[in-house]
């Protein structure tokens, strides 16, 4: 074997030996939920009515390996490709298995990085969680604090004229929920100042878009949950309360130390993880905060990054002042369907949405989403791109996670993805969930090499030029110049009203900004 050849498998092995034996999703097939295994029939009347006749997959694999026979026995890390059905396949599992539970309590825990993915994930918990008498809670900061309370803490219903020690009231206070889908900050906000919101019950903590998630620190929010998590009881342990800074009464847990399969020392109830990502990582540091307890890595395939199998991946070579026409020969080519484009920043975004928007008639609509926008303007312009009444969104790469439009069937990046990673999640808004779809890149001809580097990543060798008639690109040409006028004129007409009322960029804060820009 050629040298290169060892050093780059060298490369792709893991460093972490749990990680060397994989369960390999690949060798799944879909299972129709008629035949699968212990389902419960509340359950499998919410899914066809979803619309679902089968488990995917990855799905089928986690079944398996919680309720089949791994019994939720190991945490599972989850590397499957974008759109692969990676939702149901953990709120499926843990919802069976809350579906027993006689007393309400939050007991799962699902953690994302924006509020829109966590709205997308609640929905899916919502449309099955009910059939067995479960609730689920979302805390994203959509609504005010006040409002987000009411619906996740049940207040106890007081007689008339009988005054209550607000010590005992505290003890009734009791979750409204079973399940919370929550963004970072919005959770740590709850754990730190919501009376009755505790952690004591959890059984389960799953934290999707992993890679995301552990490469910012979000207020500590992991270091905080686990730390909760593991409190044990106070009496076993005295002095437990001092361990938090801010632990009030409602948030000291009752987890018993306790001997459980063979792992002597820790808690029990254990608290089950599952970590999820379609390019998860692999660094043992960075995994390690997560305090995986006897891991179980589940992946697909051999390669580390995989694309959806049924993505076509084009290239358009041309130069870089030509971009803007290249473009719009491409959307006028594939005639109104749904399409995402994707640029490298907020700002680009910005610029390149106005110009199109100058360009004449398109016959189609396009608008923006970024971290340039205030978070109502963005989830009007999601619903609306969800609806099919806008068809062309220009995005930065806050839209390159996990979020599942219906009928996207193109993928555009106006420029270049810097890494792997970054094409895989762009290009994975389309071709999602066995569906057909395409993603062309636009290139300037010094790209072309490392384009097709980044693409061997993803065990891509075929990326096909797309192919533009000259003639429809030097139509459009006397189109482009006024609209390159227009955009001077907007740009500076912004630029002043910045400098007198300050930079748009004051609307969001530079988390949320540093967040939105991946
Ligand atoms: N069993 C199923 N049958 C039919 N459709 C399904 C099934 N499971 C999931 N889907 C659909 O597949 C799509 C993708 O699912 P999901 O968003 O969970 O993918 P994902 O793997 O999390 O993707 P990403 O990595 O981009 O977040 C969704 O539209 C979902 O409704």
């Amino acid at each position: 074997m050629e040298e290169s050849t060892i050093a780059k498998q060298n490369k792709n092995v893991p460093v972490l030996p749990w990680m060397r034996s994989p369960v390999d999703v690949s060798k799944f097939e879909e299972c129709l939920l008629d035949i699968l295994p212990c389902l419960d029939p509340r359950l499998k009347m919410a899914l066809q009515n979803m619309g679902f006749k089968t488990l995917f997959p990855v799905q089928l694999a986690v079944w398996q390996e919680t309720i089949g026979p791994g019994a939720f026995e190991r945490d599972l890390c989850i590397n499957s490709p974008t759109g692969s059905g990676k939702t149901l396949a953990y709120a499926l599992p843990i919802v069976q298995m809350l579906s027993t539970r006689a007393v309400k309590h939050l007991r799962a825990l699902v953690v994302l990085p924006t509020r829109d993915l966590a709205l997308q994930v609640k929905q899916v918990f919502a449309a099955i969680a009910p059939a067995v008498g479960l609730s689920v809670g979302l805390a994203v900061g959509q609504s005010s604090i006040a409002d987000e309370i009411s619906e996740l803490i049940k207040k106890p219903e007081h007689e008339a004229g009988i005054c209550y020690d607000p010590q005992d009231v505290l003890q009734e206070l009791q979750s409204s929920v079973d399940i919370l889908v929550a963004t970072p900050g919005r959770l740590m906000d709850h754990i730190t100042t919501t009376k009755g919101f505790t952690l004591e019950h959890l059984c389960y903590l799953v934290v999707d878009e992993t890679d995301r998630m552990l490469r910012e620190a979000y207020q500590s929010w992991l270091p905080t949950v686990l730390k909760l998590t593991r409190i044990y009881d106070e009496n076993l342990m005295p002095g437990v309360n001092n361990f938090l800074p801010f632990a009030s009464g409602s948030l000291k847990t009752i987890r018993r130390c306790g001997v459980e399969r063979g792992f002597k020392g820790k808690s029990y109830p254990r608290l089950v993880k599952m970590v999820l990502s379609a390019t998860l990582t692999q660094d043992p540091s960075k995994l390690a905060q997560l305090d995986l307890h006897h891991p179980l890595f589940l992946t697909t395939g051999q390669g580390r990054y995989q694309l959806p199998e049924k993505l076509e991946s084009y290239k358009l070579i041309c130069a870089s002042k030509l971009k803007p026409l290249y473009l719009v020969a491409v959307l006028q080519h594939l005639g109104g369907e749904k399409c995402i484009v994707f640029t490298s920043s907020v700002e680009s975004t910005h610029r390149l949405c106005t110009l199109l928007n100058f360009f004449g008639d398109l016959k189609v609509k396009i608008k923006e989403y970024s971290g340039l926008q205030r978070q109502s303007v963005r989830s009007k312009t999601l619903k609306a791109f969800r609806e099919g009444e806008i068809q062309v969104l220009v995005s930065s790469d806050a839209m390159t996670r996990g979020m599942d439009i219906e009928g996207v069937r193109n993928i555009i990046n106006y420029d270049m993805p810097a890494y792997v990673k970054t094409y895989v999640h762009r290009a994975g808004r389309t071709a999602r969930a066995g569906q057909t779809g395409r993603c062309i890149t636009l290139l300037r001809v010094h790209e072309v090499k490392r384009f097709k580097k980044l693409l061997q990543k993803a065990d891509n060798d075929s990326c096909p030029s797309y192919s533009i008639p000259s003639s429809s690109v030097e139509s459009l040409h006397p189109f482009y110049l006024s609209a390159l006028e227009k955009l001077k004129e907007t740009v500076q007409s912004e630029t002043s009203r910045k400098a007198k009322v300050g930079p748009k960029f004051s609307r969001v804060s530079k988390g949320e900004k540093k967040s939105l820009e991946e």
